[in-house]
């Protein structure tokens, strides 16, 4: 597999270099040489394959033999151990669960695939892989459990302080071994900045290996491609084949890969772009100009981006063609209110309890109806966190449905550790040149 850099499209890397790279140097990102289509017979006859066959096949066709097929189908039966299934609401309307790995947010399949990746790739006596990673509240949960315990790799995650639901931040800070956290008095944003920087400063770079863990890491987006696939092989089953995938985004790796799919031969009629009020791209979608601004704090936390990493990816994909990106994407954005509403109106009718990232997508399906009177496709909302992850947005009836998973139980009373920093790249690059890692 070749990858070329969105700002030097002349240049490739292979598929190793662009993981442990994460980011080329021209600052632009990472993407395949020639997107491989899938062959019909295996389309047309997705039902009959497993997730892990799915996740097999399409990563095979992508990779192209940057990893034996032996050693990539372990890879993915030992990181993609948990299901995703698609959960019928009415006729017309279903949901993907995508919460049932460790951290219980669709960042499992990422950074669990993204991890062991990384260790085939890594040889004995090689130095220490520092992994860096913003978050918003969910990656940094996942990347940490896929990492945790990985030999000669430290993972530094940055997270904005007060800005993340009370269990993702006890899933970031309480690891220890070879994870730490740093609280950035800032936003999103200003931790994702930090992070892309670190990678083109030319001390650090001398002095560590550092790589990346968010979604701007390419191995972080081709396993998210895998559930768009198996979530068709079950409405399939269903007899659906009409879809329409509804998508909660912040930094867009999610639809990124759903995009990815669809231009792998994943038949799929639209695709909607749900945001909260940090609507950079919704935005866009209106006026034609692309205004990245700051984020602000709303109740679906991990989604309060307002200058979306994987955006140039999405218009690279599309030969920044606006109008050709228009035809299989809509948009959508939502207020808090909304979002609160949409969460009441979802328990009410179909008695099922979504988290407030989940609540947008579904939102966005109902004014995608209307706006395009499409009333016959089957609606999609893609469910990338289980809601126990914000218990202040639920009170009564629809609290007491939620049950805590075990995993969160035990987190329950352990000792957060943590950095704290301020916003100044000086300030982190000092934290990170002062650390023995
Ligand atoms: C629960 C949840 N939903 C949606 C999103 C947005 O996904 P993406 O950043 O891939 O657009 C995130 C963060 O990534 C999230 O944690
Ligand atoms: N919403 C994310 C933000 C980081 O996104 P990534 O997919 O680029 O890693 C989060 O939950 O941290």
């Amino acid at each position: 597999m070749k990858l070329y850099s969105t700002n030097t499209p002349g240049v490739t890397v292979d598929f190793k270099e662009a993981v442990f790279n994460s980011m080329p140097q021209d600052k632009g990102l990472y993407m395949p040489v020639g997107i491989p289509v899938l062959d019909r017979d295996f389309i047309e006859n997705i039902e009959m394959y497993s997730l892990s066959e799915i996740a097999f096949k399409v990563a095979d066709s992508i990779l192209q033999g940057a990893i034996p097929k032996n050693e990539l189908k372990a890879i993915i039966e030992d990181a993609i151990n948990f299901p995703a299934p698609v959960i019928k609401l009415d006729d017309r309307t279903y949901v993907l669960e995508l919460f049932h790995g460790p951290s219980l947010a669709f960042k499992d399949f990422g950074a669990r695939f993204m991890s062991r990746v990384m260790s085939y790739f890594m040889t004995e006596g090689e130095k220490t892989l520092n992994v860096l990673v913003a978050t918003s509240g969910d990656t940094g949960g996942a990347v940490a459990l896929g990492f945790l315990g990985v030999p000669n790799t430290q993972v530094t995650i940055l997270y904005p302080k007060g800005k993340v639901s009370a269990i993702q931040e006890l899933q970031l800070t309480t690891n220890g071994q070879n994870i730490r956290a740093v609280e950035v008095n800032g936003t999103f944003d200003d931790c994702q900045a930090l992070v892309k920087q670190a990678f083109t400063d030319k001390e650090l770079n001398e002095k560590f290996r550092l790589t990346s863990a968010n979604s701007i890491n390419i191995a972080r987006l081709i396993p998210q491609t895998f559930y768009y696939f198996n979530a068709y092989a079950q409405l399939k089953r269903a007899g659906k084949t009409e879809v329409v995938f509804s998508v909660p985004s912040g930094n867009f790796g999610n639809i990124g890969a759903g995009l990815l799919a669809w231009k792998m031969g994943l038949p799929v009629k639209q695709f909607i772009a749900a945001t909260n009020v940090n609507d950079t791209v919704p935005a866009f979608f209106r006026s034609g100009l692309y205004e990245p601004k700051p984020s602000v704090a709303t109740l679906s936390n991990a989604m309060d981006v307002g200058n979306p990493s994987n955006w140039v990816r999405i218009m690279n994909l599309f030969n920044n063609d606006l109008d050709e990106l228009r035809k299989i994407v809509s948009t959508g954005s939502y207020t808090d209110i909304q979002t609160g509403e949409a969460v009441q109106t979802i328990f009410d009718e179909y008695d099922y309890v979504v988290c407030p990232h989940t609540a947008i997508a579904w939102a966005a399906i109902n004014d995608y109806r209307k706006s395009s009177g499409d009333d016959n496709s089957t609606a999609v909302f893609l469910s990338t966190a289980h809601p126990c992850k914000f218990p202040d947005v639920y009170e009564g009836e629809m609290a007491g449905k939620i049950t805590i998973p075990e995993q969160v139980k035990t987190l329950l009373g352990k000792p957060k550790q943590s950095v704290e920093l301020g916003v100044d790249f000086a300030g982190f690059k000092e934290y990170l040149m002062g650390s023995e890692l």
